[in-house]
Parts: C-alpha cells; structure tokens; sequence
C-alpha cells in the first residue's frame, strides 16, 4: 500500500540516506520556486550533481559530524542578487522540507543552522554592498 509521509511515524536525520533525501527533496523544490530557481539555475546550469553532492557533504559534516566537506560556505553568495525575502523563502522551503521528513534534534539543529547561515549570509553580504569592498573570504 502507498504511505504519504505525512502518515508515516518520522523519525530523526541519522545517516547519509536521510541527508540525500533532504538535499535532494530541498533543492527540486528551490529549482521550481519563482523566486530562487532562476537564480540557482543561471549560476549552476548544467553543474547540479555536483552542487547536489558537495551539499550532502556539508550537511553531513554539519549534522553528523562526519567531515567530508572542506570548503568556504560564502563566497559563492557574495554577489548574488538577494535580499532578505529571498533568505526567507529559502528556510521557509528548508523548513517545510524538514518537517515533512523527519522529527528530532537534528532535525531542530538543521533548522537553527539554516537560519544562523541565512543570518550571517545576509549581513555580509549587505556589508560589502554599502562598503563597496572585496570579500576578503
Ligand atoms: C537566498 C538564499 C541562497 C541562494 C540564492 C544560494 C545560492 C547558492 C548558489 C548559486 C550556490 C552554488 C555556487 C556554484 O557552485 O556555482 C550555493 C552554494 C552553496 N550554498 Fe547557497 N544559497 C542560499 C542560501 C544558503 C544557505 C542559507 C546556506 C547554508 C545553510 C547555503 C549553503 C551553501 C553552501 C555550503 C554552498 C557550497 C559552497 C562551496 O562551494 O563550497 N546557501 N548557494
């Protein structure tokens, strides 16, 4: 018989599967939004697999502790054309995301994460616009 999630008992984010499940449900969901698909499409073009993995990487590393991901979160969104709505519609969709999948405090963690990032990405980026300087990271 066919389950919608919504039935099923969820449990927490515990291992690579559930990151890729969240990653991959997250970002079907960014692709076909009006307001962020554009802007992720136009710099990844045809490089999505790619993003797709480095991301199960850095939730890994973030979530369960299993370092796979080496990188700098921020420079890619240095220069992106965002504002806060756009930052809003995006843990709106991670959250949703969340919830639909999983419960528990990685869950939670996932949640709080998202919105530190979103937080410190916005404030950055907005330095640089009113300083008109070069991200040094
Ligand atoms: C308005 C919201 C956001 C937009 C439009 C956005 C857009 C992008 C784009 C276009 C890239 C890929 C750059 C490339 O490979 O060409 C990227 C990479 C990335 N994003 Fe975002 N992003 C947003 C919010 C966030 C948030 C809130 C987080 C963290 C929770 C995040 C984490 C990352 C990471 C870790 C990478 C990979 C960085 C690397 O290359 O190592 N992004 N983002």
């Amino acid at each position: 018989m066919y389950i919608k999630s919504s039935e099923m008992a969820l449990a927490d984010i515990s291992n690579l599967e559930d990151i890729q499940l969240l990653v991959n449900t997250f970002y079907s969901r960014i692709r076909e939004n009006e307001l962020l698909g554009p802007i992720f499409n136009e710099r990844i073009g045809d490089r999505w697999q790619e993003h797709l993995e480095k991301m199960y990487r850095f939730w890994q590393t973030v979530l369960l502790e299993v370092h796979t991901y080496t990188g700098s979160p921020f420079p890619p969104h240095a220069k992106l054309p965002v504002e806060a709505l756009h930052f809003d519609t995006w843990l709106q969709i991670w959250n949703s995301t969340l919830d639909e999948f999983f419960t528990g405090e990685k869950a939670s963690e996932a949640k709080w994460r998202g919105y530190k990032m979103a937080e410190m990405f916005m404030y950055k980026i907005e330095y640089y616009r009113n300083n008109d300087a070069k991200p040094l990271l």
